[in-house]
């Protein structure tokens, strides 16, 4: 197994503990998290990430429990192994779009993925050079999934990627992720309330807070 989360509680300050169902995913397994608006989809998002602390419960990846980890230890466990897809694509505006993606590698200490293959993968290639100002929303969209994946990771976590996006974008943007993922053998995890994802990954969990 490469993934695993169990018994995960979360409670915000001031607010009533949340519950989490478990998961397990298989090298190159695509996992949808689902949930009506305020049930606790990003909060799961960040504790599997180790953004976040569960108050019970573990988080395995690779045998790994990030629930145990802490300090620099988790942020380069983090950083080497889990690509984050964040809801706004979150670039660094001083840079270009690859040395957005280059800055991955540095802050992993990681080789990764060669820059300009995953660039040409993704059909950026054109685009190496420009300012991620000059950017569509898709293709920005596109460089923040080229990012999380640059560093190879073993566990791809995605919040609402298709929320901003158009039929055709939403179907392409879930097609690319769900083909990086199964060839650099990672597990995918994507929450979202985009009934339209289904289509593509009818594997799913339902975050309900209880
Ligand atoms: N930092 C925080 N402090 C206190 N309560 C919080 C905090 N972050 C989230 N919550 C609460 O925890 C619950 C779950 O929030 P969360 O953002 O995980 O839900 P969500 O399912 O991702 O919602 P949405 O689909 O609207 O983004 C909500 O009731 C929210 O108000």
């Amino acid at each position: 197994m490469l993934f695993e989360s169990k018994n995960l509680k979360y409670g915000h300050p001031g607010q009533q503990p949340l519950m989490f169902p478990d998961i397990t995913l298989q090298k190159g397994e695509s996992l949808l998290v689902l949930g009506r608006s305020g049930s606790g989809k990003t909060t799961l998002l960040n504790l599997l990430a180790g953004l976040l602390h569960p108050t019970t419960g573990e988080v395995k990846l690779d045998g790994q429990n990030l629930a145990a980890m802490s300090g620099q230890k988790l942020d380069l466990f983090r950083g080497k192994e889990i690509g984050i897809v964040f809801q706004k694509p979150h670039l660094l505006a001083a840079l270009n779009v690859k040395e957005n993606l280059q800055m991955a590698h540095f802050f992993s200490k990681k080789k990764g993925q060669a820059v300009d293959h995953l660039l040409a993968e993704l059909g950026l290639a054109g685009k190496a050079k420009a300012s991620v100002l000059t950017l569509s929303e898709g293709e920005a969209q596109r460089v923040s999934i080229a990012r999380a994946l640059a560093t190879s990771p073993k566990l791809i976590l995605a919040d609402e990627p298709t929320s901003s996006l158009d039929d055709e974008n939403a179907y392409n943007v879930i097609q690319l992720l769900k083909n990086q993922a199964s060839k650099i053998g990672a597990a995918l995890i994507i929450v979202t309330h985009d009934q339209r994802v289904k289509t593509q990954i009818p594997n799913f969990v339902e975050v309900t807070g209880l």
